[in-house]
Formats: structure tokens, sequence, C-alpha cells
């Protein structure tokens, strides 16, 4: 658990742009460029052919040239749909595929954040993800690259006539400030209605996520009248933004047409004058059209934006708050057994110091019980060991390598874990008997029978309603002992070199725990570090050789030789 500034792949937004998926992503940017760049070309076109109708055919009255130049007019607008259609599919394509990848990532962030018992942002970041992919996935995107359309008409419009080009740089101007004036208006609102939301879902989900308490007390509509005002309260702030963005939206249709207006009334003025033929007229009008609107449309999708950036800012510091600094090489060679140096551990709000300077090398085969009063650290100093709390200090190694970095906690590798864990509360997911054994790998089933037979729980699920395929889970119909039998299953499942089991004769009959003691005793013949937390020491009498004894101010005291008999 020392710490280096190193960290995991997957926990860095910005290192998905030194990796393959950038040297792809540059590609599909130059394809919807030249894609984009094509298009554009027939779209301009179709104006300056207008205006070649307008004012060849209209004097020389040929009606082959005429019909010649409306089949090129239809083919040029039919070839600038299909570049364009080309170009949105294969943005749509590319995003989604950046979509899943950032959903993989605010799910890896997600669940380190649960691990280090954050739920209710790793939630939150999940729906930012969603937001963010919205944003992108929708033709926000496309609206970005036709903002190549400004430059390439506002410059035809010069060539027409420059009181063409000027007015629609003024148009233009005039929209790319009504944008801003969104942002700026709208920026604050969009932000605390985001954060808001957030909270209430987060605060929401948490609160019904222990389903017995709630339906047992009947706390539902207390919970919902609380939830209710903080919902509104987002509500009212993302409407209060809405309704100025629209407003700003209004005025930007507004300055749209009267830059069409003001196009006509220039070019009549012109061609009066005998600046300008009649033909620009027309033309003039579509390219002003052409040149406002991918800006008017941007101003438009304001909220996306703005709701998107903030969503994307706040799962990008997300993501950087749960990556685990990677620990630096051990200086010494690999040790088998579990060293813990100088663990010292406080409550999570920081006020309470649980353990100070635990140091303790255990060898393989040892099997370690943890005692102590409700509330003193047992719990805590597990989960440190796991090296799935943080500690203040210290650190674990098992086998020679950091406990924090054992494989699987990247999520990305494979490898199987080399500890199994039996939390308290048992703590199945949602998944069937057999996925949760075998911890949602693709192993055998055989083995997840070989590991429920070990703690005496196979007997137990076979007469469950579908045996192995019974679903378990929170919401899933299991008794607390048929649960707890089954996460002991998955704390044996495969070959662990350490198994850490917290209260496992929670809710277990004697002879359950009786099997229970005999598992532990065969694996300790066998070379697995066991370590369990208990508040009856006499049911593991004979079986633990050495306790850790935990007091209320941070001491600790290994004993031995007491082999079991209670303090
Ligand atoms: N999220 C949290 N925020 C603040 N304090 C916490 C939090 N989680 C645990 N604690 C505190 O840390 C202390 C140790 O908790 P822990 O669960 O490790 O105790 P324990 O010895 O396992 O208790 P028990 O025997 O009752 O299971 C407790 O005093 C608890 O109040």
């Amino acid at each position: 658990m020392r710490i280096s500034p190193a960290a995991p792949a997957w926990a860095k937004p910005r290192r998905l742009l030194q990796s393959r998926h950038a040297i792809r992503g540059m590609g599909v940017l130059l394809l919807c460029i030249l894609l984009s760049v094509g298009a554009l070309g027939a779209m301009l076109a179709a104006p300056l052919l207008t205006m070649h109708v307008f004012d060849g055919v209209l004097q020389s009255r040929n009606g082959d040239t005429l019909l010649a130049l409306g089949v090129a007019y239809a083919l040029i607008v039919l070839l600038g749909g299909g570049l364009r259609y080309l170009r949105s599919a294969l943005v749509s394509a590319a995003t989604s595929a950046a979509g899943r990848r950032l959903q993989f990532q605010a799910l890896g962030a997600s669940v380190k954040g649960a691990l280090a018992g954050d739920r209710t942002r790793g939630l939150a970041a999940l729906r930012d993800a969603g937001e963010v992919q919205r944003l992108f996935g929708g033709a926000v995107a496309s609206d970005l690259l036709d903002l190549m359309m400004v430059p390439a008409a506002t410059w035809l419009l010069f060539v027409l006539h420059p009181y063409y080009g000027w007015l629609a740089i003024a148009g233009c101007v005039a929209l790319g400030a009504l944008g801003a004036l969104a942002d700026l208006t709208t920026r604050d609102l969009v932000r605390a209605a985001s954060h808001q939301q957030a909270r209430t879902v987060a605060a929401l989900s948490g609160r019904l996520r222990s389903r017995d308490v709630v339906d047992g007390l009947g706390m539902l509509p207390a919970i919902l009248r609380r939830w209710r005002p903080e919902a509104e309260q987002a509500i009212e702030l993302g409407d209060a933004a809405h309704r100025r963005a629209r407003a700003i939206q209004e005025i930007a249709t507004f300055v749209s047409l009267t830059l069409q207006m003001a196009m006509i009334c220039v070019g009549i003025w012109l061609v009066t004058y005998h600046r300008a033929s009649p033909g620009s007229i027309l033309a003039s009008t579509m390219l002003a059209g052409m040149a406002a609107s991918p800006v008017s449309r941007i101003v438009a999708t304001w909220r996306d934006w703005s709701y998107g950036v903030v969503a994307w800012r706040r799962l990008s510091a997300f993501i950087r708050a749960t990556d685990t600094p990677a620990p630096s090489p051990s200086p010494t060679p690999p040790v088998p057994g579990l060293q813990v140096e100088h663990l010292s551990l406080r409550t999570p709000d920081g006020l309470r110091t649980l353990v100070q300077d635990l140091d303790v090398t255990l060898a393989p085969g040892e099997v370690v019980g943890i005692r102590g009063p409700n509330g003193v650290g047992k719990s805590s100093l597990l989960r440190a060991i796991l090296g799935i709390a943080r500690p203040e200090a210290g650190c674990v190694r098992l086998d020679g390598e950091a406990t924090d970095a054992l494989p699987g906690r990247d999520g990305l590798t494979h490898r199987p874990s080399p500890i199994g864990y039996l939390p308290q509360g048992a703590q199945l997911l949602e998944g069937s008997v057999l996925d949760n054994i075998r911890r949602f790998s693709e192993t055998a089933a055989e083995d997840a029978v070989v590991a429920a037979r070990e703690v005496g729980a196979h007997d137990l699920i076979g007469r469950l309603t579908e045996g192995y395929a019974t679903a378990a889970g929170h919401s899933a119909g299991l008794s607390g002992g048929q649960k707890q039998m089954v996460a002991l299953a998955r704390a044996f499942f495969g070959s662990p070199a350490m198994i850490v089991l917290d209260e496992p004769e929670a809710g277990l009959d004697a002879h359950l725990v009786g099997e229970l003691r005999a598992a532990v005793a065969r694996r300790r013949e066998s070379g697995t570090i066991v370590l369990l937390v208990t508040h009856d020491p006499d049911s593991w009498h004979g079986i633990v050789t050495t306790w850790i004894d935990l007091s209320a101010d941070g001491a600790w005291r290994l004993d031995t030789n007491a082999k079991g008999t209670s303090l």
C-alpha cells in the first residue's frame, strides 16, 4: 500500500488519447472531415447552380439547359445528402464505441468507489457517463463538423459581393454571441441542477437499498416525502436553465430570419445599382442560411452541451479520485505469507484511531482470529488487510505482492484473486448461486460444487428450488443462513492463498458451524492463511493459532498461546 504516482490505464481518460483507440479515432475523424468536405462542396454547388439557372436560363429561355441544370442540381443534392448520411453513420459508430469505453471506465471507477465505501457517487458516475454519451452520440458531433460550412459559405458570399460577405459575418457573430450569452446565463443553473439531480438519485437509491428495513418498518412514504422537495429543487433549477436557453434560442431564430431578409434587401439594392446579378439574391439567401444554421443548431442544443460538460468534469474528477496508485515494487525479495507492516488505521471520517502501528507476519497455514468489542475496528482491519480500505500508514503484502494491487483490482486483469473473502452480511450479488460461488467467472461448475462441499453448503444448496441455478443477490428469497453458506463457498472457491472471514459463524446452526470449523482446519493443513473476525472465540478453540486482540484506543495485542479461549 505504499504509494507511487503511477495509475492503472483504465482510470485515466487522458490515456485514451495515447492508446490505439486514439489512432483509430484520428482515422475516423480524418474520414469524417473528408466526407464533410465532400458534402460541403456539393451543398455549396447548389446555390451557385440556382444562380446560374436564374440568371442564365431566364435570359436564354432554353428548356434543354433548364432540364440539364435541374438534373445536375438533383444529383448534387443527392450526393451531398449521401455523403452526410455516411458521415453521420460513421460518427455514430465511433461515438457509441467511445461511449462503451467511457461506460466501462465509469463502471470500474464506480466499483472502486463502492469498495472504498462511496456507492452513491458511483451511481452518479454511471449516470454522468450516459449524459456524456448522449452529448456525443446525438447530432452534436455532426453539428461540430458542420461548422466548416461557416467560413466556406461566407467566402463564397464575399465572391458574390463583399456586402453579402460582411452581412453573413455580422449574422454569425450575433449568433455566436447568443451562444456565449446562453452559456453565461445558464452555466451556474445547469451545474446546480445537475449536481442536485445526481445527489437526489444517489440518496434515494441509497435509502431504498435496504428493502427489508424500508418495507418492514413502513418507511417508504417518509423516504419519498423527504426525497420530493430535493427532487423538485433539481427540476426547478433545470426548468429555469431551460427557460433561459429557450428564450435565447428564440432570439437566435429571429436573428437567422432577419439575416435572410437582410440578404434579400441588400441583394435588391445591389441588383438595382447593377452591382450583382438577380440570381445572386437567391444564392446569397441560401448561402447565408448554410453559414448560419450550424451556429444556430449549436445555440439550440446548448442545454445538452452544458449538461454534458458538467457531467464530463464530474466523471473525470471521480475517476481520478478512485484511481488507486500502483504500489512501488517491493525492495526486498518476496517472502511467502502475509506481512502487515506498521499498519495504522483511522475511521473513515478520520476522527478516531482504530489500529495503531500493527506489525505482524503470518506464515502459510496460520489461522488468525481477531477479537474485540463492537465497533473497535475488526472489520476495518480486515478491509485494510484486503487492500480495499486505505490505511493511514503502513502496507500489507501477500506473498510479496501489495494486497491493494492484486489481480482484478484494476478492472482488467482476469487472473483469479489469491484471496477469498466473506464480508459481513454475506453480500451476494444479483445472479445465480452458481454465479456467486464461482465469482462470475467461466470456471467449470464442478469447481463451485467442490467449494460448496468443502464448507458443507452442497446439501443445503441441493434443497433450494433450483439448486445451483437458484437466484441469489439482494432481491432473492434466500434465508440469512443460506446466503451465508453460499458466501462461504465463494470465499473458499479456487485455491486462495489467504481466506478472510468476517463473522463466518453468523446465522449458522451448530452443525454448519462444525462443518465450517473442519473446512478451516483442512485449509490450515494445506498451507492457506485464514484470518477471521469472531464474537464467539470459543467456537474456534483448537483451530485458531494466533489471536489479535484489539482495544478501543487503537492498541493491539498478539496472543499466540490462548488457542481460542475467550477474553
Ligand atoms: N463510513 C464510516 N464513517 C464513519 N465511521 C465509520 C464508518 N464505517 C465505520 N466507521 C466506524 O469505524 C469503527 C470501526 O468499525 P468496524 O465495522 O470496523 O468495527 P467492528 O469492530 O467490526 O464492529 P462490529 O463488531 O460491531 O462488527 C466504528 O466505530 C464505526 O463507527
